[in-house]
């Protein structure tokens, strides 16, 4: 193309430098609350120490209202909003942007909320395989009229790194386990809160519990499709979810807003442990 318009991103080839603005990008943190994409990246500023005090970051994106994008020093923080379509809009922008930046070696994490499966809330699951609701291994993306199957696995000694990582954070516990990834937070994850639903407390519980058997510890909206872009673009890719609540015990999510926010920290805490460790800057830990 002579010309690549990120539509939903407000950047484009022609438009922007792409390699001056994203060139040193070493590392991709996706979430789906712009919030907390911000949150992130003025932690990571004041965590990497970089000058100033990053209150006044920088919306890359704020030409759009559908994405959020933060850059401090290597790492870029970006918002995606809610289910695999957002997601996968946005990757579909953004591995494009990486190719145009000629960025290298790039790892991409995404760090989001979750339904725990007989974990304690507040835990952080690092996911070793994304599934879908039927337990597979794989993302059906339609193209054109045909299903193509996709695969879904991530890398494992990302996903041990991050785990030994874990080790030095008190107070999180920390496991990794397969993610569920569904297409609605209500009925498609055994919810009986929504507006529709169309099955018992009984088989709620009895689905839940086979997911566990399966080897689901947590129940999100995007790792299958984030797993199988990022995998197939060559990405080295994590998906680390703080658990919410316990989906055997309750639906609703009830917590305040200070336990919320401490819980969403978690997994920040975590991944930004990670980074300082993979620049040399061990002795910051937070
Ligand atoms: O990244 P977040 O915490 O937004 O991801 C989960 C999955 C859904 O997008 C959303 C549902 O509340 O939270
Ligand atoms: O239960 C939950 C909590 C957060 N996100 C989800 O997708 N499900």
């Amino acid at each position: 193309m002579d010309e690549d318009i990120l539509y939903h991103l407000d950047l484009g080839t022609k438009t922007h430098n792409l390699p001056a603005m994203f060139g040193d990008v070493k590392f991709v943190c996706v979430g789906g609350s712009p919030n907390r994409m911000k949150a992130f990246a003025q932690f990571m500023h004041k965590e990497l120490r970089l000058e100033g005090d990053g209150e006044d970051i920088e919306d890359i994106c704020a030409g759009t209202d559908r994405y959020c994008m933060f850059k401090t020093g290597p790492v870029l923080s970006v918002s995606h909003g809610m289910g695999i379509p957002s997601i996968s809009i946005m990757l579909h922008e953004l591995i494009k942007l990486l190719h145009h930046a000629h960025c290298c070696d790039v790892t991409i994490i995404r760090i989001g909320t979750s339904g725990g499966i007989g974990i304690a809330p507040g835990s952080v699951v690092i996911t070793d395989t994304a599934v879908d609701s039927f337990f597979k291994p794989r993302f059906e993306q339609v193209i054109l009229d045909n299903v193509v199957t996709r695969s879904t696995e991530l890398d494992k000694e990302l996903a041990n790194d991050l785990f030994n990582c874990s080790r030095e954070i008190p107070n999180v516990p920390t496991l990794i386990g397969h993610t569920m990834c569904t297409y609605d937070f209500y009925e498609g994850q055994g919810r009986l809160d929504g507006a529709l639903c169309s099955f018992s407390r009984e088989k709620k519980l009895d689905y839940l519990k086979r997911a566990y058997r399966a080897g689901v510890r947590n129940i999100e909206m995007e790792s299958t499709v984030f797993a199988a872009m990022c995998g197939l673009c060559g990405l080295r890719a994590a998906v680390v979810c703080v658990t919410l609540l316990d989906r055997l015990e309750s639906d609703q999510i009830n917590l305040s807003h200070d336990v919320l926010v401490e819980y969403q920290q978690r997994p920040q805490l975590l991944i930004s442990n990670f980074i300082k460790k993979q620049l040399g800057l061990c002795d910051q830990m937070s």
